[in-house]
């Protein structure tokens, strides 16, 4: 479980979140959508403690980030998989998060195997692709087999294969009763994938329902997701 209440962050004249309260619950994939610069990743940085709040809180399964004893056994992320060092290898990569984490090394492996990585461990991850990147960054989201899951576009650079893959995974990880909460910007997608949707603009909560209320009968989530943004334009 997720929860955000009155949750601001300041940047200098920007106010990137605003005032944001929202609950992600176990058992659904939530959809977190919004524009460009809407306040996405900064939500998710707050939550995982990598930004400080200017106003408010996000909790993970009732405490914040920063309480959580051993953090990747109990929330995983895919934020950037660009940032990570390109001179580690794959399983080094993995090895160096569970380490820190109390995580068997047993589990790199078939984690590898399992996000279609298995040939690719002791590779450089300079040398991998966006796809594969992604891969690992899931991989890494995995590796404490946490209750909950926060990613951001992780069908970024994805194959079609990948895509659905993805969307499968997300769909068997949240019927498992896992928190799922997961940004796009491909509405056919999220469409097809998420339970639940929360969009917000300028740092503001604009919508959060079903996705069956969300999307009348005739019109698409591309539809109405333009409407719903327009009407927080200036
Ligand atoms: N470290 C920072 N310093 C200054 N401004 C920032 C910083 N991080 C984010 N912002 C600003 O906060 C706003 C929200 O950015 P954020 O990246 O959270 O949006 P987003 O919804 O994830 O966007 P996108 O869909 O483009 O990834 C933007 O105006 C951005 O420029």
């Amino acid at each position: 479980m997720i929860e955000v209440s009155g949750l601001s962050r300041r940047f200098r004249q920007t106010l990137a979140v605003d005032d944001l309260s929202f609950t992600v619950p176990p058992g659904r994939i939530t959809g977190f959508l919004g524009p460009n610069g809407a306040g996405k990743t900064t939500t998710m940085r707050l939550i995982l403690g990598l930004e400080r709040p200017t106003a408010g809180r996000a909790t993970v399964n009732g405490l914040p980030y920063h309480a959580l004893e051993r953090p990747l056994t109990q929330v995983g992320a895919l934020l950037d998989a660009t940032a990570v060092q390109g001179g580690r290898r794959a399983d080094q990569h993995l090895w160096w998060l569970a380490r820190s984490n109390g995580i068997s090394r047993q589990r790199i492996g078939p984690l590898l195997e399992f996000v279609g990585l298995g040939d690719a461990g002791r590779r450089h991850v300079g040398g991998f692709s966006l796809g594969m990147k992604q891969r690992l960054g899931l991989a890494a989201a995995l590796l404490g087999d946490p209750e909950v899951l926060l990613l951001d576009e992780p069908v970024n650079g994805l194959d079609p294969e990948g895509i659905r893959w993805m969307r499968d995974l997300l769909k068997s990880l949240a019927a498992e009763g896992r928190t799922v909460l997961v940004s796009s910007h491909l509405m056919n997608e999220m469409a097809v994938t998420a339970d639940h949707l929360i969009v917000i603009g300028r740092g503001r909560l604009l919508a959060d329902a079903k996705i069956g209320e969300f999307v009348r009968p005739g019109t698409s989530l591309e539809d109405v997701f333009m409407e719903v943004i327009g009407r927080c334009e200036p």
